[in-house]
């Protein structure tokens, strides 16, 4: 093992990790619990779902259905307390309302243990996703910085950090630099370890992650740039780095493992119809999720 990475989760022998998955469900396009809980499972993962709202497709298809699960999700954990579930980490991703900010840190308190992931689901490439309200996006601000393992897109960091998006954004060709600076912003306001997604600099044809933080050697992983965007990439990568890091793998591993995972699959979803819209597909490469153990 090299010293200088950093490890968040030891693996004991035959035992089955659990993790709470607090995503929404969407019935057709692939992304949030449709590939948190396979890619999980695959790293042998017990996934317990708490669905934050349940999507007839992903919200680029016009005129998706949605129903906001807010109301039932006090009941739903309050039940699992009556059952004594236990659970090793908590990875929540695109939320519904303000009010499920608060449900998550209801499973903070029920397993103060648990390792805490938030990927800050909200933005990308300057534009605010159509559900994210203000209050929705302020909460999940707060939320992000008690986080052990930050995943944000570069959109992401600035609305965390208060910085202008929108016509103002800076884009994604940011320098060494720049990304120190944003990752000790968001440690400073309290996010141990943060990964940031999605770095492109003029005139390069790849696409970078960066990873930083408490104890944490700076490291950084790039890939092939693909000249094309889907839907559930940012969902599969934050899932896949779930992955490796639940596998007993440094965070370092984890970056470049995810990083190659979501680029393998969108060479695969390129070769399925309707490939832009679907969703990302990565089910023929499930194996490489099951390697890690
Ligand atoms: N066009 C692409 N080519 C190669 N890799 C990509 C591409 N788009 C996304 N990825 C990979 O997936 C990660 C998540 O990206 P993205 O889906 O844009 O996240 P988000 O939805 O959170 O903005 C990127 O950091 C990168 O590793
Ligand atoms: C309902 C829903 N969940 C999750 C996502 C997150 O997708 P991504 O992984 O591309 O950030 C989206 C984005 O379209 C969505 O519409």
């Amino acid at each position: 093992m090299n010293e200088a990475e950093t490890h968040l989760y030891q693996r004991e022998g035959a035992y089955i990790p659990r993790v709470a998955a607090v995503h929404d469900l969407c019935g057709y396009g692939k992304c949030s619990l449709g590939v948190a809980i396979p890619v999980l499972s695959a790293a042998g993962c017990d996934v317990c779902p708490v669905p934050t709202g349940l999507f007839s497709s992903h919200t680029a298809f016009p005129g998706w259905y949605m129903h906001d699960t807010t109301e039932i999700l006090a009941d739903y954990l309050n039940a699992w307390k009556g059952i004594g579930v236990e659970i090793d980490a908590v990875y929540s991703g695109f939320l519904g309302a303000p009010e499920q900010v608060d449900r998550i840190r209801d499973l903070y308190a029920m397993y103060p243990n648990a390792l805490r992931v938030v990927d800050p689901v909200m933005a990308d490439h300057g534009k605010v996703y159509p559900t994210y309200t203000p209050e929705l996006c302020s909460a999940m601000a707060e939320l992000a910085c008690g986080a052990d393992i930050l995943t944000p897109n570069l959109t992401e960091a600035a609305i965390i950090l208060g910085e202008p998006i929108g016509e103002d954004w800076g884009g994604t060709d940011i320098s060494d630099e720049e990304a120190h600076r944003l990752v000790d912003a968001l440690v400073a306001k309290g996010a141990k370890h943060v990964v940031l997604k999605g770095i492109q600099r003029e005139g390069e044809s790849c696409i970078r992650n960066f990873v930083g933080g408490k104890d944490c050697e700076a490291f950084e992983a790039h890939n092939e740039y693909l000249p094309y965007m889907l839907h559930g990439t940012g969902d599969l990568y934050a899932s896949c780095l779930m992955a490796a890091v639940m596998a007993g793998r440094s965070l370092q591993e984890a970056v470049a493992f995810a990083g190659d995972f979501v680029h393998d699959a969108m060479l695969v979803s390129a070769e399925q119809p309707d490939f832009k819209d679907r969703g990302v597909s990565f089910e023929p490469l499930l194996g490489k999720v099951c390697e890690l153990l």
